[in-house]
């Protein structure tokens, strides 16, 4: 087995555009130029470019606004480390303003329309197109140059964004093209780990170009890229005085008979992310199956609602899981109600959600009416629809979402986004496709409660079981099975505990 290596580590502020500019704005009032800025952000392009590619040949494309304006600043410094550059202008460089006209003033070669190109031997293209300021679509004739780009095979290295990839939502428009390097400036943006804007970045690069980081206290960043950083330290830790069910006991509500996995791999997930003791609640018809599975995990037969609230209560369950392979059931409804009503933080995924299609507001009412205990949703795509169905890009969805329902929502994907009801949001970016797998999301729902139980926040429990799951799937790497991800759990946490 290959040892799990934590992808490269960015910074995990992201900046939406507005924030970007807002950023812009406290430099410039801090005395630095936008000039200034601009100088160092191709400086900084063309240095790596000079860095990764050997002396070449180079088209850069410029757009209208500063994107462009920092494309002449790099054609400028690659001519001077002996680049044989080409640059091609989207627009008439005579309309171009403020720092953007400064940088074209300064490059004193042709400048080629877009008829003009060649691209015939070529080693490279920057792309200064268009970069936090797209808007729209793009154009036909931009659309063919970059088709043609494209279909060329040079490496592209983009600027800020490639130009058609939405800052704030990874939207891509149709004639844009993936870029092999993409170099962002100050913090990253959220449309940099979005999908499918994630795809078209190639490498990312955050290069400083002067933007003192003390603005961000000021700014204020609403999203964060997930990673240990934000809740390594609200992980649950051990003391002597501890005993089982002081870690926290957490019930996973179980399915019938012929769906019982799902609450197997989620209960042993909750036990290996530190919950002291894990129950599944089993119908009365499917406990020898449980029975006779579990070892470490305790089972118990329910069958009345009634029944549930009572026990809730009398084993002090500090958290429910409900939902994993319970079936879209009167039962399932009614324990997630009484669940609700309890003092116990509850997690509610899979079928406990899609119970809720016809009345979602009912969900949301009693969630925001709890009064002890968080709640975290955990959907996928189709089960998102069915309970809230909402426009917009993942990250504004899940706000929307969190802000509706007053949980915690947890939109599950390659990009999982995860925000609470105040609009705090991370994108996930380390998970790896081989989590598409049938029951991996109830093990990571189980990770949540075992979290939760150990008394993490939601929101902290919901990030995260997100990150140990998706650090597991790049462990395991191809051939992964849901029953394979506790298996590394433990040295996951272990690794997590070394860093505290
Ligand atoms: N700290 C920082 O932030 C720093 C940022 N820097 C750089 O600034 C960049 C942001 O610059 P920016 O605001 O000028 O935006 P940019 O991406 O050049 O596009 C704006 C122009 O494109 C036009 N336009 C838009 N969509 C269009 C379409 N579909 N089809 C046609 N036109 C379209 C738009 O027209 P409008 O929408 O206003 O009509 C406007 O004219 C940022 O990505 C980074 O590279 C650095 O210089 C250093 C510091
Ligand atoms: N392409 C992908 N890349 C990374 N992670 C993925 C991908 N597709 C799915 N996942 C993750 O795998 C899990 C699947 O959960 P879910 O859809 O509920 O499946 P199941 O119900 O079979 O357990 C989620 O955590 C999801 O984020
Ligand atoms: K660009």
């Amino acid at each position: 087995m290959k040892s799990y290596s934590e992808p490269v580590s960015l910074p995990s502020e992201l900046l939406s555009v507005a924030e970007m500019y807002q950023a812009d704005r406290l430099a410039m009032e801090g005395g630095v130029s936008g000039a200034t800025l601009m100088e160092a952000a191709g400086k900084g392009i063309a240095d790596l470019i000079i860095d990764t590619w050997p002396t070449g040949r180079c088209l850069v494309i410029c757009g209208p606004g500063n994107n462009g304006g920092d494309g002449y600043v790099v054609a400028r410094h690659l001519t001077e480390a002996g680049w044989q550059i080409d640059l091609a202008s989207l627009v008439d460089p005579e309309v171009l303003t403020g720092d953007a006209a400064l940088m074209r003033d300064r490059w004193e070669d042709d400048i080629l329309s877009l008829r003009e190109v060649m691209l015939d031997d070529l080693d490279l293209v920057v792309d200064a197109g268009f970069g936090a300021g797209f808007s729209r679509f793009l154009e036909s004739d931009i659309s063919t140059l970059l088709s043609r780009v494209k279909k060329a095979a040079v490496p592209v290295v983009a600027v800020d964004m490639p130009s058609g990839v939405n800052g704030d939502t990874g939207a891509v428009d149709p004639g844009a093209i993936p870029a092999a390097m993409t170099v962002t400036f100050f913090r990253a943006k959220p449309g940099h780990f979005l999908y499918p804007g994630r795809s078209y970045c190639g490498r990312l690069q955050i290069i400083d170009i002067g933007i003192d980081v003390e603005y961000l206290e000021e700014i204020d960043p609403e999203t964060h890229l997930n990673g240990p950083d934000l809740w390594r330290d609200d992980l649950p830790l051990l003391t002597p005085e501890i005993q089982k069910y002081s870690r926290g006991h957490a019930a996973i509500v179980g399915g019938g008979i012929s769906s019982t996995g799902a609450a197997r791999l989620a209960a042993r997930a909750s036990l290996r992310a530190g919950a002291g003791a894990t129950t599944i609640v089993s119908p009365p018809s499917a406990l020898m199956i449980y029975a006779a599975a579990m070892e470490a995990v305790m089972v118990t037969s329910i069958g009345e609602a009634g029944d549930f609230a009572d026990w809730l209560q009398a084993r002090r369950i500090g958290t429910v899981l409900i939902g994993p392979g319970n079936g879209v059931t009167d039962r399932t409804r009614e324990f997630t109600l009484l669940a609700l009503e309890s003092a116990a933080n509850v997690v509610i995924d899979a079928d406990a959600l899609t119970v809720f299609r016809d009345d979602p507001d009912m969900l949301f009412s009693l969630i925001r009416e709890k009064d002890e205990g968080e709640v975290v949703l955990t959907p996928h795509e189709a089960e998102f629809e069915r309970i809230f169905s909402l426009a917009g890009s993942k990250l504004e969805r899940a706000r929307t979402a969190a802000a509706l329902s007053g949980a915690v929502v947890l939109l599950k994907g390659a990009d999982t986004v995860i925000s609470t009801p105040d609009g705090k949001a991370v994108i996930n970016y380390n998970a790896p496709p081989y989590l598409a797998t049938a029951g991996s999301g109830d093990v990571l729902a189980g990770l949540i409660a075992g979290l939760f139980s150990g008394g993490m926040t939601a929101f902290s429990a919901a990030a995260t079981a997100v990150w140990i799951h998706g650090a597991a799937g790049n462990m395991l790497g191809p051939g992964l099975i849901s029953e394979d991800i506790e298996n590394v759990i433990p040295e996951i946490l272990s690794g997590l505990f070394r860093e505290l």
